[in-house]
This record gives C-alpha cells, structure tokens and sequence, in this order.
C-alpha cells in the first residue's frame, strides 16, 4: 500500500510536453481507421462552418452601411437590403445545421474511435507475457492507456475544432490588417498572459494526475474490496469495513488537498489574466470609437471591426486554451502508445517446428533454473529429469517448493532463466507457443470462476468448441460436473457466481467439478492438473480417480497433489524440495528408498498430514 506522499510527477519540460504532440500522427491514423467517410465528411463541414463568421460579419457591415444610406435620403428598406439580410439569416440557419452534424458525427467517430481502441488494448493486453502482469508499473500504464479512451473522443473533436478556428482567425484576421495592423497588437496582449496561464495549469494538472496513478489504483482498490461479492464475506467477518473506510478517507483527503490547492490557485490567477485580456480588448474599442467619431470610419466599418476584434479575441483565447488541451491530451496519448509500444518477449519463432502428434519421447529439463521478476531467491534451480510421453508424473513438495512454478514453464508461460527444456529433442521455443499450449491443457489450482454460463464455463477448455453441446456434456458428465449443473435452474444455460443478475453461486467443491471437466473438454495430449482434488468430498475424490486413468489414457499427464492417495496413482513421482529434485521413482522406490518421500508418506498414512 502506498508509502510516499502525493507529490505527483515533477513537471514536464517544454520539449516533452508540446513533443508529444507528434502523437496525434498516429492518432489521427486510428481515427481514419475507424471511419474514412466520416472523418472526410467531418473536415469538410468544418471547412465550410470556418469561413462562416467572417462571411457573416462583411454582410452585418453592409447591411450597417445600407441602413445609415437609406435612413438619410429615403424611409423605405431597399431590395438590396433585404437581400443582405436574408443572406445573413441564411448563413445562421447554415451554420446551426453544420454545428449540430459536426457534434453528430464527432459523437459518432467518437464512439467508434473509443471502441476500436478498447479493443486494441484488450488484443495487445492478451499478448503480453506473464511478467508485464507482475510489475506494477505496468498495471500503471495500462490504467492511465484505459482511463484514457473517453479523453480521447474529446482530444479528437478539439483537434478538429482547432483547425475549423484557424480558417475563421485566418479570415477574421486578414480583414482586422488590412484595416489597421496595430489592432493585431493589442489582440495578442489581450489573449497571450490567458494562455501562459492556462498552459502552465495544464501542465501542473497533468503531472499531479500522472503522478497519482498508483494511488489511484489504490482507491479503486479499496473501493472495490469494500464492496464486491468476493470479499463480502471475509470483510464482514474480520469487521474490515472501519480499516478500509479509514484508508481509503486517508487517500481520498490526500486526493482533495492536492486537488484543491491547485484548483484554488488557478482560479485566482485565471481571474487576474482575463482582467488583463479584457483591458486589451476595450483599448482597441476605444481605439475604433475614437476614428468613427472622428469621421476616419462608418458605422459599418465600427461593427465589423468591434465583431472582428472581439471574435478574433474570443477565437484566439479559446484556439491558444485548446492547444495546451490538446498537447496535455497527447501527454496521454503518449501513454497509450507506451502501451501499445510493450513487446512481449514469449513469441514463436520465425518458423517453427511443426508440434508432434503424437509425442515420441516427451519433455526433458535440462539444467533448468528460474526467477521470478524482482524475486531474489531462485524459483526452480538445477532441475534435470524427463517427463516420458503417455507417463504419469506426480509432483509431491510442501508450499512453496516450485511445483506450479515448474507447469507455468512448462506451458511456456515464462521461459527458464537458465537452462532449457526439450520436447522431443527440440527445445520447446523451437515450436510455435500457440500450437504448444494448445497440445496441453493446464487446469490451476486457482482456477478462473468466470462470471458465464456453467456451459460456457467449461467450455473454455476449448472454447473454439463452445458451440460443440455434445462435447460439452460429455465432458461435464466425466467430471462429475454434470449433476451440479443439472440441478441449476437454468442448466448449462444459468450463469454462475454472483456477480450478475440470475447468477447462481456453486460451493467450492462444485466449482472444482467444473474447473475439471475443462480438461477434459480441452482433451490435450499433456494434462497437467494442480491440486484437482483439493475441494471434493471423498466420495467425489473417489470417483474422479476412478476416471482419472480413463482422462489420462494415452496421454502425457502431470499431477501436483498433497494426497497421497492421488500421488500413488502416477508411474513416477517427483518430490521437489527449494525448487530441487530430491527423489524420483515409483511409489514403491521411494518407499523402499526410505527418503522424503517415504517420511511424508507415513506421515500422512497416520494421520498426521
Ligand atoms: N509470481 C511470482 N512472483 C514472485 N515469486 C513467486 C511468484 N509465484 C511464485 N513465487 C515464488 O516461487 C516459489 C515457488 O512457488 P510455486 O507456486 O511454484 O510453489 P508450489 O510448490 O506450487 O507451492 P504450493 O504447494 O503452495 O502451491 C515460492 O517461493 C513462491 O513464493
């Protein structure tokens, strides 16, 4: 839990900050993708909605200019003025229609943009190794790449709100030179402190919000197992609910105090710098005031330029605010690439063996050692033996001593540190990784309670098969998980846990019948199963070995187990001590060798474990 106080990332310098925005390249590409018609359609409407203010302006001049005309030498309103003004209730109505279809279609894209980037994260998420699962400064990453995709839908509109305003300033400001250059000036003064000031909040914004990251992580956390159907039951027991709402009190006040100083002081200096942009204003009014009264300009030219100016004004403070936006949200688009930019390094080579089919000779372990990230001590180390193939294994070891460690290397979950594994001659990262998880089937000790349908639940031991019924059932009938399922109310169809509505809860026991029958749904030429049998009663241990040799025929299977009434069942049994082998035989060898294995075995014979 959290240590160090909420200080927040140092800030950004200059060149990281408006560097990121090379960002939007890439992000613009993933628009594209999304929906080339619409983006197309987009900047066009946006073209058009930008020449529209200045066009609108010249006609208000006129019709000015027309009036003061008339109202000299006749009382009545000519066709010309009534055309003018017609115009300009046309561009009204013009602007209104492209105003609301460029918010449908940046709603749209946005939508789409926001569903295939979930989707990437999801793809890119799944092809990450077990290691970038273990490191916390990835769970960073992949937080700030999701909390993301709604920011994301608005950097795009802001984008292309940015530049459907430069075609207005472009215009607005061509009109405000030609008449007098210095009102330029005074518009710069007017908008540039406002920008400086918003730029430098946004700056400090971002980095107080990136530095937080793993506090955040933290609140969600506790907000979480505060509440949530897997940790009810132990947070009432334990009476956790005063040590959690302590904690996540402690955090949240931390959150506020940091937010709140920040805030505070932006506005305060938000106030000052737009007293500064509105003295800039009213400097170039007075200015205009000064030269129609003099006679130097029309009235027309004074509601042009007074529109102009205070457009330009309101343009340019809201184009210069938007831009540090839009280089903060690339700061975070910076994140999703980072993301994105993570490679796994458990890959298939460039041309792999074909998997064998069946096995000749098996698995051996050649000198193999292994470390878990950041861990200190070694996980498995020196380890030789050979797993023959249709040989049933057993790996007998107290907590601790790498016996899952050994099955996650052998699905290629991590690669050894040292050392190598062979399969056939072949070491297994000669053959593609898919191809050799798909030949076996791993069912963990903490096997997933997916929140789905008890069908689908087994299904996912091959779930390319989740339409296969007959399978299904004959799988669930082998491992005895058919007759829970049989008594849910909706049968394979009812979902299980309690985490959706309908769902039905199963005991311990009735989960590990359905963990089970995944392996044999999965029908893999190696088995490996991690403690099968820990939740079942002893009638429904009984009867899962007397089908076990019947799931294990002709198949390579390893068996981790604390019984040793499952262990005595495989051909050999492997005792692992630290991460070592310390004996390997048949029950009846080790027995006679009168080693660990012998110890452990009487002990428990009596009683005793
Ligand atoms: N993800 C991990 N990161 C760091 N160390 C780990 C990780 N997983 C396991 N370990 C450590 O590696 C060692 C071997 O763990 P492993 O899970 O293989 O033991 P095991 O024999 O399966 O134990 P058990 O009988 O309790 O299931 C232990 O010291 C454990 O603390």
């Amino acid at each position: 839990m959290l240590r160090k106080p909420l200080s927040g990332k140092n800030n950004q310098s200059l060149t990281e900050r408006y560097g990121a925005l090379k960002n939007l390249l890439p992000f613009f590409k993933i628009i594209w993708k999304a929906s080339p018609i619409m983006s197309v359609s987009n900047g066009i409407l946006r073209i058009i909605k930008g020449i529209i203010p200045l066009l609108m302006l010249l006609i208000a001049r006129k019709i000015i200019d027309e009036i003061v005309l008339i109202s000299g030498h006749q009382a009545e309103i000519t066709t010309r003025l009534w055309i003018l003004v017609g115009s300009e209730f046309a561009l009204a109505i013009l602007s209104d229609l492209l105003s609301r279809a460029i918010a449908l279609l940046d709603s749209l894209l946005g939508d789409l943009v926001a569903n295939s980037t979930s989707l990437k994260l999801m793809d890119h998420a799944a092809q990450l190794d077990m290691n970038h699962f273990e490191d916390s400064e990835f769970y960073d990453k992949l937080e700030r790449a999701r909390r993301q995709t709604l920011g994301r839908t608005v950097l795009m509109s802001q984008v292309l709100s940015q530049m459907q305003d430069a075609i207005s300033l472009a215009g607005l400001s061509a009109g405000l030179i030609l008449f007098n250059p210095w009102l330029i000036l005074l518009l710069l003064i007017a908008v540039i402190p406002a920008f400086l000031g918003e730029a430098h909040f946004n700056e400090k914004t971002y980095s107080l919000v990136h530095g937080q990251t793993p506090e955040r992580r933290e609140l969600d956390y506790i907000r979480y197992i505060g509440a949530s159907d897997e940790t009810a039951k132990e947070v009432k027991i334990f009476n956790l609910s005063d040590f959690l709402k302590s904690r996540f009190a402690e955090l949240s006040s931390k959150f506020y105090k940091a937010n709140k100083a920040l805030a505070t002081k932006r506005a305060l200096w938000g106030g000052a710098l737009a007293a500064i942009s509105s003295a800039g204003y009213y400097g170039a009014y007075v200015f205009i005031i000064i030269r129609t009264v003099n006679g130097s300009l029309s009235l027309g030219d004074l509601t042009f330029l007074a529109g102009s100016f205070n457009q330009l004004r309101t343009l340019l403070q809201s184009m210069l605010t938007r831009f540090s936006t839009i280089a903060e949200g690339s700061l975070y688009l910076k994140d999703l690439f980072d993301f994105f930019e993570l490679k796994p390094e458990i890959t298939s080579p460039a041309n792999p063996r074909p998997f064998p089919n069946p096995i000749q000779q098996g698995f051996q372990f050649d000198n193999v050692g292994f470390k878990y990230k950041h861990a200190e001590k070694w996980a498995i180390r020196n380890l030789n033996f050979s797993l023959n193939a249709g040989e049933k294994l057993a790996l007998v070891g107290e907590n601790g001593a790498g016996k899952t460690t050994l099955v996650k290397l052998l699905s290629r979950l991590y690669d050894p540190t040292e050392g190598r594994i062979l399969l056939d001659g072949f070491d297994i990262k000669e053959y593609d990784v898919l191809e050799l998880r798909s030949g076996i089937g791993v069912i963990f000790q903490d096997f997933v309670r997916f929140q789905m349908t008890a069908g689908n639940n087994i299904a996912v031991g091959r779930i390319e098969q989740k339409e296969n019924n007959y399978r299904i059932e004959h799988a669930a009938s082998k491992s005895l998980a058919d007759s829970v399922i049989l008594k849910l109310p909706k049968g394979y169809e009812q979902i299980i846990g309690r985490r959706f509505a309908e769902g039905v809860d199963l005991s311990g026991g009735e989960w590990q019948k359905i963990a089970l029958g995944r392996a044999y749904m999965r029908d893999a030429q190696v088995l490996i199963l991690d403690e099968p049998t820990a939740a079942l009663d002893a009638r429904a241990e009984h009867e899962v070995f007397v089908r076990f040799s019947e799931l294990t025929k002709g198949k390579t299977a390893v068996l981790i187990s604390h019984r040793f009434s499952t262990v005595r069942m495989a051909d050999r049994i492997l005792v692992i001590e630290n991460g070592q082998l310390l004996e390997i035989g048949s029950h009846e060898e080790l027995l006679k060798k009168e080693g660990r294995y012998a110890e452990l075995f009487n002990l428990q014979a009596r009683g005793y474990l």
